[in-house]
């Protein structure tokens, strides 16, 4: 029997405005989003960064030990695993990516936030990884518009040129390909915690899709 994968990756809409996204409205099953967020609010692996541009506790998921007690999490974040989300944002993208994806998880805490910035860095003769494409997981059973933490999508620079916001509703995500206009931030969270799990793809060719 085919194996059901754990990315369903449901309902998928695809923009170009501002800049090329795609918005998933479920994209785990749900049972394995619950226990990914189960185990996301019991670790203390996550550490804060010192940048008051982007103020989150992060951990990279390829540095830590994933937890035996949940094997589970060990199938959802798997190679497999990543590999049927690969394919699926290959197909959403239009793009082949390389099989390696690096996975930050992060966590935003009340008074946290991002400010606008693109991602977006020279390739030549980078020393290290760099995603041509970023997929956006969100993992808050608990979240309520008042709670902020939603993510903006901007024409430019400016907080005024905001073009679309989403919300980080449990289990949906954003994929968004990166480039010289891909202007985004996190807007402060008010209150309660904000996961998402940021899974970032290379293009086959290393290049950016819209550069
Ligand atoms: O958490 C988000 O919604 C956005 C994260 C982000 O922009 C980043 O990690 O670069
Ligand atoms: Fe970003």
């Amino acid at each position: 029997m085919a194996r059901e994968p754990f990315f369903a990756m449901a309902g998928a809409t695809t923009s170009m405005e501002p800049f090329r996204h795609v918005v998933v409205p479920e994209v785990l099953r749900p049972g394995a989003a619950r226990e990914t967020l189960a185990w996301l609010e019991s670790t203390n692996l996550f550490a804060r960064r010192e940048d008051p541009r982007r103020r989150y506790a992060q951990f990279q998921i390829e540095a830590v030990e994933l937890p035996a007690e949940m094997p589970r999490i060990r199938d959802v974040l798997g190679p497999e695993s990543l590999d049927d989300l690969r394919g699926a944002l290959e197909v959403l993208f239009g793009v082949r990516f390389q099989r390696r994806c690096a996975c930050l998880v992060m966590r935003c805490l009340a008074g946290d936030s991002m400010t606008i910035h693109r991602d977006y860095h020279r390739r030549a003769g980078a020393d290290r990884y760099i995603p041509t494409h970023s997929f956006l997981l969100y993992l808050n059973a608990a979240w309520r518009p008042d709670d902020g933490g939603e993510l903006g999508l901007f024409r430019s620079e400016d907080p005024a040129d905001i073009a679309v916001t989403v919300a980080p509703i449990h289990n949906s995500g954003i994929g968004i390909a990166i480039g010289p206009k891909s202007f985004h931030a996190v807007s402060p969270i008010k209150q309660g915690s904000r996961y998402c799990i940021n899974f970032g793809f290379i293009t086959e060719s290393d290049r950016y899709q819209d550069a």
